[in-house]
């Protein structure tokens, strides 16, 4: 972790960590100061480590952090929120800083993110989030029976359906961060969301009055019964499993 007070933006030369937007305090309120200290990591010891591209220190506020927040919004009082594929804490973290009523697990597969996020979620003193290792498929029992699932940038509709179905309860939610591409997708994965029995499927943008650039989610609501497509077996990748038959002699 980059020490306390180090000037972020002297790290590599690159260009200056933009200003913090006044919008931020609206979205965070009294727990602004440590979405500051957030954005500093980023800026710091996310770019060095190679988790934040150098350029987007420059849209770290509005882009990254304030975006990724405005979504918790959306989240129920008190709820169990589980971000899939956070990458260095988006949007997982700025909505348990945004929300720290909520309960969020960050699951990531990949060490080197993993040990990134637990020393994150450790200096920022997020006693409301955890930090699981692994695919979504493989953690289930660790993360699942979630009010909330979210993602950003993580797979194409179809996959994302498959992966955080399984992980949210009869009745909650996937919320997928996805931008211009949502109205599109909705239509083109229509089949993997209903196989999955995700329902109620519907683009909505936060922060219209609040940013220029709001964020656009899909929402889909789990039904009941099972969270996995029927028809011939698949790998949890949503690959369908080919039975090899032996060769003839
Ligand atoms: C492009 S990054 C996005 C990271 C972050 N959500 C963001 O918006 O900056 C995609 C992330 O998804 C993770 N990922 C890929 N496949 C996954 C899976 N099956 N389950 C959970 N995470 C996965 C990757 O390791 C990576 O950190």
């Amino acid at each position: 972790m980059q020490e306390p007070g180090a000037a972020p933006d002297e790290v590599d030369g690159g260009t200056d960590v933009e200003s913090r937007p006044e919008v931020a305090a609206t979205v965070f309120g009294d727990r602004l100061p440590v979405a500051e200290r957030y954005v500093a990591v980023l800026a710091g010891d996310g770019i060095v480590r190679g988790l934040i591209g150098p350029r987007e220190r420059s849209r770290l506020w509005s882009r990254h952090v304030v975006n990724s927040a405005l979504p918790a919004s959306l989240l129920p009082a008190d709820g169990r929120v589980v971000d899939v594929g956070s990458g260095a804490g988006l949007p997982g973290i700025p909505m348990a800083i945004a929300r720290p009523d909520c309960a969020v697990v960050l699951v990531e597969p990949l060490i080197r993110r993993v040990d990134f996020l637990r020393e994150v979620v450790a200096e920022l003193g997020l006693d409301n989030c955890r930090v699981v290792r692994g695919r979504a498929d493989e953690v289930v029992d660790q993360a699942g029976d979630a009010d909330v699932v979210t993602s950003r940038a993580v797979a194409p509709l179809g996959r994302l359906a498959l992966w955080c179905a399984p992980l949210v309860r009869v009745g909650g939610e996937m919320i997928a961060l996805k931008g211009s591409s949502a109205e599109r997708e909705i239509i083109e994965h229509a089949d993997a969301l209903a196989a999955v029995g995700l329902g109620d499927v519907r683009v909505e943008t936060v922060g219209v009055d609040l940013v220029t650039d709001p964020t656009v989610v899909v929402r889909a609501v789990r039904r009941a019964g099972p969270a996995r497509p029927a028809g011939p077996r698949r790998s949890p990748a949503g690959r369908r499993s080919v039975r090899r038959t032996p060769r003839r002699r």
